[in-house]
């Protein structure tokens, strides 16, 4: 038997399958992950084949190990894997990695072993091997390359499999229970220990055997227990148990809620395909608060009803708190989580529980779009528009993709769900590709709330900053006064963004990247927002000592301090990525604004989607123009997608909701349709500027970026490019570029950017495989080039 592998080295040359022999003592599957030798290395590696015959004319090397009891990549991931290489620019064995828990990539060590006495001296060996990469000082790289030399040591390299289960000591009933009650009889009188044993050896047989643990309990200690080993009452082994994610507290409203007409509608239509096995994708176009989540959960229903599984997807930062309550509360145990929050080891088990069939529904963030679920009646999209799904390094895929090609692998529906879909998603809907299904009406019958503009050009801020005006301050007031909630959306964090002098005009800037630095006040430090270089605030300025520096510009810490002086006696919760770096402060400040412990939520864009808070009635945008005129060709999508959801965080409930947007442009009409809350009208409106502008979904897109410490390196190579990509390709496509990035320097990097916008250029895959693939030829210059399909972000 020859196995196919691919193997853990990520490059050009070894971007393919290598074969290797299997010996008679391995069993081996397709998915397994093994070890094999790799030059003098030994590596990791997944088999993606089995075969009898190969064409390779030597002799074929041995497989060394199979790390797994059960292969981690089931025949259909192995598939996926080897298409999804077809379609973006990652190597296949990013992508295998990729699809698998953080333990499950290995840990390579080079070992210094000695092989001779006088070695095993000069070494000072104690018996653990020798970190090759340890040896730093120039005396103990010499006496390590002379030994090698000498023969009197060698290299070894080691795999190191960090998917460890997590075991505990558990104890079994070994003898006849008549054997026991015996034993029991004939005991002395002081035998307490051994009388307790016994009596709940008979009494609870049943629940044998036991953890060490609960035995712990009863007031067994580990020395009585080991006694009874001892005399054959008991064994001793040792059991697997998974590390269960902290369980939130689960909501109390368990039971499904009747649905109403529109929700009833487009269940049925997900719910057919569900029973006739259709691969079909459905857009559920939702207005905020029309209660998607419902047909969601539905649907999930019928699908497990039908002895199929499912998985649901939803954003990141979504997913903590109040979505995994209301899945767990519906399903129970049948639900496995997959999320950044959890440990290593959480994940790993949460993972092994779901490739063991032992969890029917998963609920994840992007990367559990590869669960390996198997048998899936329905995948859902929750948030269909967030552009977390697409994976911003590589390897780059999208998870949107990604779940409709397994869509079609198990015959199941996907279901997009959105507010606001993506446009492209939106207009794929529009030609059929996708099935539309809409929900105007908010669940409740609740009007959606009214958005009022505050044209900051003309208006009177209250407090001494200009952050929030005199309307929106009252209605902030009205709302305390009240006791009901207030959320405040302020696009950026820290306290001012950034330092002038007001002599010299110098901008405190990042040394690493094209950014001024942002003030923030608690650590008092001015900190780079995209590379983490942080400095203590300056005094004086750094060019010309003057003392007269200001700061400018606002952010959420300043916001903070002014809700402070203007209502003192608010409580302001606030939440940014500065307060939520800690495991868990997500949801404690989410819980916290829940259970009414505060009265305003003031935060980033963070808070701005899928919370439902009842008993918030206003939302107030401190600054809805900071996206708008970034010079990326979505961002009036963006701002229109990001004020529509923070408005439609208001009113969810009884009560009325209000909605105050502060702005600088008012007429956009990302702005004033926001103000309408008309997806639909705003969906017209910016097709027709995409197609003015040559822009998706009109054209798809291709970004290469390139990048090199060196500007004038990343500059050549760039127009090098760019002359192949034009004799190459022809109208309509369109080249664009190269330029420096919006944000020309980033960690001491210089990027050039080249955008190819195309609508059918059959050659432009091979092409740009091409240059990922002589790109690894310039890197050993400092230069790497990167590709991305269908950008979420061209700046
Ligand atoms: N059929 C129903 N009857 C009564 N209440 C419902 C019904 N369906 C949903 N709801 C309630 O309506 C509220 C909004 O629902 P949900 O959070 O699912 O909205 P959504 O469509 O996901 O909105 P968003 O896009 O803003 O996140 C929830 O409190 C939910 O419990
Ligand atoms: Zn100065
Ligand atoms: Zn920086």
């Amino acid at each position: 038997m020859i196995a196919q592998v691919i193997v853990d080295v990520a490059a050009k040359q070894t971007d393919r399958v290598f074969e290797y022999h299997v010996p008679a003592s391995l069993e081996v599957s397709i998915g397994d992950r093994v070890v094999v030798p790799f030059g003098r290395r030994k590596v990791q590696g997944f088999i993606v084949g089995l075969t009898d015959r190969t064409d390779y004319p030597g002799q074929l090397k041995d497989l060394l190990l199979v790390l797994d009891e059960l292969a981690p990549l089931t025949p259909e991931l192995v598939q996926l894997s080897s298409d999804l290489a077809q379609d973006i620019f990652a190597y296949r064995i990013s992508i295998l990695k990729a699809m698998l828990p953080g333990v499950m990539r290995a840990g390579y060590r080079k070992l210094l072993v000695p092989a001779s006495e006088r070695a095993k001296e000069l070494l000072m060996f104690q018996g653990d091997p020798l970190e090759v990469n340890e040896l730093k000082t120039p005396k103990d790289l010499a006496l390590a390359r002379q030994l090698l030399k000498n023969g009197d040591a060698r290299i070894e390299y080691l795999v190191e499999n960090k998917a460890k289960k997590k075991t505990v000591a558990v104890y079994s009933a070994k003898l006849p229970s008549a054997e026991y009650q015996s034993i029991l009889d004939g005991l002395r009188a002081n035998a307490a220990k051994q009388r307790l044993l016994l009596t709940d050896l008979l009494e609870d047989r049943a629940s044998y055997p036991k953890k060490q643990a609960d035995l712990e309990k009863l007031g067994l200690a580990a020395s009585s227990l080991n006694a009874a080993v001892k005399k054959g009452w008991l064994e001793k082994q040792q059991a697997e148990v998974y590390r269960k994610p902290q369980v939130a507290k689960p909501l109390k409203n368990k039971r499904p809620l009747p649905l109403n007409d529109e929700q009833e509608q487009a269940y049925q239509a997900i719910s057919a395909d569900i029973a006739r096995k259709k691969s079909e994708t459905f857009l559920l176009e939702g207005v905020t608060g029309s209660g998607k989540t419902e047909v969601y959960l539905h649907a999930i229903s019928k699908a497990l009803e039908n002895s199929r599984n499912a998985l649901m997807l939803v954003p990141e930062i979504s997913l903590t708190p109040q979505m995994v309550k209301q899945v767990q509360a519906r399903f129970g145990d049948q639900v496995a989580v997959l999320h950044s929050g959890l440990s290593e080891g959480e994940k790993y088990d949460e993972w092994r529980r779901i490739r063991r069939g032992e969890a029917r529904m998963v609920v994840g963030a992007r990367s559990a779009v590869f669960a390996p679920i198997a048998n899936l009646g329905l995948i859902v999209i929750d948030e269909e528009h967030e552009a977390s799904y697409k994976q911003d390094s590589n390897p780059r895929y999208d998870a949107r993709k990604v779940a409709i090609w397994r869509g079609k692998y198990h015959h199941c529906p996907v279901v997009l769900g959105s507010a606001t879909p993506a446009l492209g998603t939106r207009a794929r809907a529009q030609k059929g590709v996708y099935r539309l299904l809409t929900l105007k009406k908010r669940a409740n019958r609740q009007p959606l709330p009214k958005v009022d503009l505050v044209d900051l050009k003309h208006v009177q801020f209250a407090g001494s900053q200009f952050d929030l005006s005199v309307k929106l301050t009252s209605a902030i007031g009205e709302r305390l006064a009240k006791k009901e909630q207030v959320i405040l959306l302020l696009n950026r964090r820290g306290f001012a963004n950034f330092m002038l002098c007001r002599d010299c005009g110098f901008v405190l800037k990042c040394p690493n990247c094209d950014l001024s630095l942002t003030m923030h006040k608690d650590t008092g430090m001015m900190q780079c927002h995209y590379c983490g270089h942080a400095e203590p605030v300056p005094e004086l300025c750094p060019n010309c000592r003057s003392r007269q520096i200001r700061f400018l510009g606002t952010g959420t810490q300043k916001v903070q301090e002014e809700l402070a002086a203007l209502f003192p006696q608010a409580r302001v919760l606030r939440m940014d990525v500065d307060t939520t770096r800690r495991k868990g402060s997500y949801e404690k400040i989410l819980d916290a604004f829940g259970n009414g412990k505060a009265d305003i939520l003031l935060g980033t864009q963070m808070i701005a989607k899928g919370l439902d808070f009842p008993n918030v009635t206003l939302v107030g945008v401190i600054n809805a123009d900071t996206g708008l005129w970034l010079p990326d060709y979505n961002a009036s999508e963006k701002t229109f997608e990001l004020l529509t959801q923070v408005a439609g965080r208001a009113g969810r409930a009884e009560k009325d909701g209000e909605v105050m947007i502060q702005t600088y442009n008012p007429d956009h009409y990302a702005i004033s349709l926001a103000q309408k809350q008309d997806y639909e009208l705003f969906y017209r409106k910016e097709m027709q500027m995409r197609h003015a502008g040559n822009y998706p979904p009109y054209f798809y897109t291709a970004l290469i970026s390139i990048a090199s410490k060196n500007e004038q390196n990343a500059a050549r190579e760039s127009f090098k490019i760019k002359r192949r990509l034009q004799a190459q390709l022809k109208a309509p496509t369109i080249i664009l570029g190269p330029a420096p990035a919006a944000i020309s320097r980033v960690k001491n990097q210089y990027y050039y950017q080249i955008l190819v916008k195309y609508k059918r250029e059959p050659r432009l895959n091979a092409l740009l495989h091409q240059i990922q693939d002589d790109a690894q030829e310039i890197k050993k210059y400092g230069l790497t080039v990167d590709i991305d399909s269908e950008p979420e972000r061209i700046m």
